[in-house]
């Protein structure tokens, strides 16, 4: 792939410690002074572990396959360049549902200082992995599925109170494409029902455990109760939070984008899935997955879509 994209070393710090970052049998892993980390698999660049006061934030089951057989099960699965099955007449009309990237192998590219002014803690408490994949690197089945001719860099940055991750799509070849993106974050909850979405209300959303009706949120905040499956469009709020008993916990912000999906499988689905452990998982996670799913994202030659999150802790 291109090796243009050359992050800047750690800037050194004059005062306490610096984050360290090593990596170890594909996978990257950066741990702050403070002891809050964060673990990346080259495979999907999946975020897999978000540790924050000690808390883990990601929930990740028990039978994901973490060896590349697999998107994996939990963490931050990068869904692109189509959300769910792809429709016939597409360009993406042979890819797999949610795309190729959750299921290739990226490239460490390295670590910088962040960069980044949206998380409070940027500068020397924060540290930046960038992770790349080009067309050059995909397998050839998912390179004749789709053969446009991009590089894709996805900047995962912990901070003090914070993790931001930010997809860049870049169009290298000479002709435009369409493209969906979304990342697809399974959040740690204690108790599936002692929890509460806001930031929602009034926003119009595609219930697909409803035969893909359409519906807008009349409640300011939503309760998870059984199979979930929406995906809401045109978001006017910025934040989506995730409350515990009514207390905040996370603020996921969608950073140019405007799109989210709200999934939890919940008893019948989870049984299902081979790869979703324990069964009753369901109860401990959330996924809140913020994206560009509502239609297609047209990038012309030469040109950069980038779009992201940043979640804040509040424990
Ligand atoms: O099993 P997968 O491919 O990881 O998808 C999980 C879920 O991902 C969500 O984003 C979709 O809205 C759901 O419809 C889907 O079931």
């Amino acid at each position: 792939m291109d090796r243009s994209h050359k992050p800047s070393a750690l800037t050194p710090s004059t005062t306490g410690p610096q984050p360290s970052v090593h990596s170890e049998q594909g996978r990257v892993i950066a741990t702050l002074p403070t002891g809050d980390s964060v673990e990346v698999l080259l495979y999907g660049a999946t975020v897999v572990s978000w540790k924050h006061n000690g808390r883990e934030n990601l929930w990740v089951s028990k039978a994901a396959k973490l060896d590349g057989s697999k998107p994996v099960r939990g963490g931050v699965p990068v869904v692109f360049p189509c959300f769910g099955p792809p429709p016939k007449d597409h360009a993406t009309s042979a890819l797999p549902q949610h795309g190729f990237a959750r299921n290739s192998t990226w490239q460490y590219l390295g670590k910088s200082s962040s960069e980044s002014g949206k998380l409070a803690s940027g500068g020397d408490d924060a540290v930046k992995l960038d992770f790349g994949l080009s067309s050059a690197e995909l397998s050839e089945d998912a390179k004749k599925a789709w053969p446009y001719d991009f590089g894709l860099v996805y900047s995962v940055t912990l901070g003090k109170d914070g993790l931001q991750t930010m997809l860049n799509v870049q169009n290298k070849g000479k002709e435009s494409f369409e493209f969906q993106m979304l990342l697809h974050t399974y959040f740690k909850v204690d108790d599936i029902s002692k929890v509460s979405l806001t930031g929602l209300g009034s926003a119009t959303y595609v219930d697909k455990v409803l035969n893909a009706t359409t519906h807008t949120q009349s409640t300011p905040s939503l309760s998870i109760t059984g199979e979930t499956d929406r995906v809401y469009t045109a978001i006017k709020q910025d934040t989506t939070s995730i409350l515990q008993d009514g207390k905040l916990r996370l603020d996921v912000i969608r950073d140019n984008l405007v799109d989210s999906v709200v999934w939890n499988p919940w008893i019948e689905k989870a049984k299902g899935m081979g790869d979703f452990e324990p069964k009753d998982g369901y109860k401990n996670m959330v996924c809140v997955e913020v994206g560009a799913v509502d239609g297609w994202q047209k990038l012309e030659a030469g040109d950069t879509f980038e779009g992201g999150m940043i979640v804040k802790s509040h424990l």
